[in-house]
């Protein structure tokens, strides 16, 4: 049985004053959450030291959304794989399609994220996923491939998780057909070393359409933007049938 692994990635979004009024509605909608699912927050750096003192023996886990590479430096903006593991964090994501958009990722630097990750003992969520010209252009398959390729030099697939991402699903409302999803994602599967490895699938995901995407047998979990934010609505999307 493959790892369930249901994230939420709130971006820019939410305050420590918000993220503690949020904690608290969402904790008590978790008491019938299957135990086998895990549960991740992936919250602003300015967030992780509060939500980690109120976390404590909860089993909610907690979640970055950037590492760089080195432990310490002159590196301005960034933060290192000891400030989070020192937090409690678990998880972080690497890669995503707005880091790799805006901030000039590119995938020799999400791999160096990901060595970085687990060698502090972070579990690092993977984004991949193709924009809506490169679909368009049946380019969908060979740029993930792509990615795949360059991001996974010498990382180990035992502590991994990677998110389906197609570009054009997020924040849209335009959610990738679920059969299509789950296609992508044993493609996905049938290029790695380990085929254990958890793949979520991301893009408006919603308490709409959790039960639906979850059904599909190759889909490991979601990340979740948007639904994320609201207490009720990630809860419902975590308890999914
Ligand atoms: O980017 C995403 C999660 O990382 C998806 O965002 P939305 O769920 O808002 O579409």
């Amino acid at each position: 049985m493959r790892k369930i692994v249901i994230a939420g990635n709130w971006k820019m979004y939410k305050t420590r004053t918000e993220s503690l009024e949020f904690l608290q509605g969402f904790m008590s909608c978790l008491t019938e959450t299957p135990e086998e699912r895990e549960v991740v927050l992936c919250v602003p750096f300015t967030s992780l030291a509060v939500l980690s003192k109120n976390l404590h023996g909860s089993r909610i886990r907690l979640g970055a959304q950037n590492v760089h590479w080195q432990e310490s430096g002159a590196f301005t903006g960034e933060i290192s794989g000891p400030m989070l593991s020192e937090l409690g964090v678990r998880y972080v994501i690497i890669g995503h399609s707005e880091r790799r958009q805006y901030f000039g990722e590119t995938d020799e630097t999400v791999n160096l994220r990901l060595k970085a990750a687990q060698k502090y003992d972070l579990i690092p969520i993977l984004c991949v996923g193709e924009t809506k010209q490169q679909r368009d252009a049946g380019e969908t398959e060979a740029h993930i491939f792509s990615q795949l390729a360059k991001d996974l030099v010498d990382v180990d697939q035992e502590k991994l998780v990677i998110a389906y991402e197609p570009i054009w699903a997020i924040g849209t409302g335009d959610t990738c057909e679920t059969k299509e999803a789950n296609r992508v994602i044993g493609l996905i599967r049938s290029k790695l070393t380990n085929p254990g490895v958890p793949i979520q699938y991301g893009g408006s995901v919603k308490p709409e359409n959790i039960d639906e995407v979850m059904a599909q047998p190759e889909i490991d979990g979601v990340l979740v933007g948007g639904a994320s934010l609201e207490a009720a609505s990630f809860a419902r999307i975590v308890n999914y049938q």
